[in-house]
């Protein structure tokens, strides 16, 4: 594995050193060591309440380290204006989805994102915006979507939505967190394979995924982060550490993991 001691963390796109968070008595996450570089792909695993989502601000630079040191995209935490930072990371969470005004068209609500507020009306964009945001909506295969309100979507049409919002700034790192949550089956594919699709395109930005369940690792994840109870249990790429073995620790109980193709799958042994 490399060594996080010995790399120059201006070309990392992210870079945890000796990380800990606290509130009080309790730890979120402690001691954790991360890199992720700019063509890398990373999923992070693990239960609820095991810090994935404190991992996830602490790499939005939406929350400080407690101890030990944050780099992200070259800058340190605590020592970069955050607002100059912010518009280079696309976050796509559910916390956003509910600060979304129902009555915002989908086209808007993507351009707004370079401007960094919620509601067009605020701001006057471009046609080169308005084509820019269309042109996503197509990435994520929703084009036909761009005139609707944000209200009348259903929950994966939302989902893909925010994830062209978080694209729009051109970001240089892409967060996504439990992006496949409340999608059924279907809308729950369609998901994974628009995200594959992304993370196979080496123009993407680097990405995190953070999820609790292995059928949501889209193909072309090359990394994973298995946390549990706000300490790592494994890291590395995605085959060597996701196994049998640290899914079961991860998870405290016994587990079986098939891989089919290039999808994971886990149940409890029986
Ligand atoms: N402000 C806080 N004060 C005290 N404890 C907190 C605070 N915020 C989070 N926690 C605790 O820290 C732990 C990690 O929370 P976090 O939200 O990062 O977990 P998670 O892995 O994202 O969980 P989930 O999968 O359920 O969303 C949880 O046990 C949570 O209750």
């Amino acid at each position: 594995m490399r060594g996080v001691a010995d790399v120059d963390v201006t070309d990392l796109v992210v870079h945890m050193a000796g990380v800990s968070v606290r509130r009080g008595k309790n730890v979120l996450v402690g001691n954790i060591d991360w890199s992720v570089e700019l063509d890398e792909r990373w999923v992070v695993l693990g239960p609820n309440g095991a810090g994935k989502t404190t991992l996830l601000r602490l790499s939005s630079a939406e929350l400080h380290p407690t101890k030990g040191k944050v780099h992200l995209l070259g800058e340190r935490l605590g020592k970069t204006d955050v607002q100059e930072l912010k518009p280079r990371i696309g976050l796509c969470s559910a916390a956003l989805n509910g600060r979304v005004p129902g009555d915002e068209t989908v086209v808007d609500l993507v351009v707004s994102a370079g401007y960094a507020v919620l509601g067009r009306w605020r701001e006057e964009y471009g046609k080169q915006d308005t084509d820019r945001a269309r042109e996503l909506l197509g990435t994520l295969g929703i084009e036909h979507l761009a005139d609707r309100l944000y209200g009348t979507l259903s929950e994966g049409e939302r989902k893909r939505t925010l994830i062209a919002r978080a694209l729009m700034t051109d970001p240089e790192m892409l967060l996504l967190d439990e992006p496949a949550a409340g999608l059924d089956l279907g809308g729950r594919e369609d998901l994974v394979a628009k995200l594959s699709e992304l993370a196979l395109d080496p123009d993407a930005p680097a990405m995190v995924l953070v999820t609790h369940h292995v059928e949501e690792i889209p193909p072309g994840f090359t990394h994973a982060l298995l946390l549990r109870e706000g300490s790592v249990v494994a890291q590395g790429l995605l085959d060597d550490v996701l196994t049998e073995e640290n899914l079961s620790k991860t998870f405290g109980q016994d587990l079986e993991l098939q891989k089919s193709g290039e999808r994971f799958f886990a149940r409890r042994k029986v």
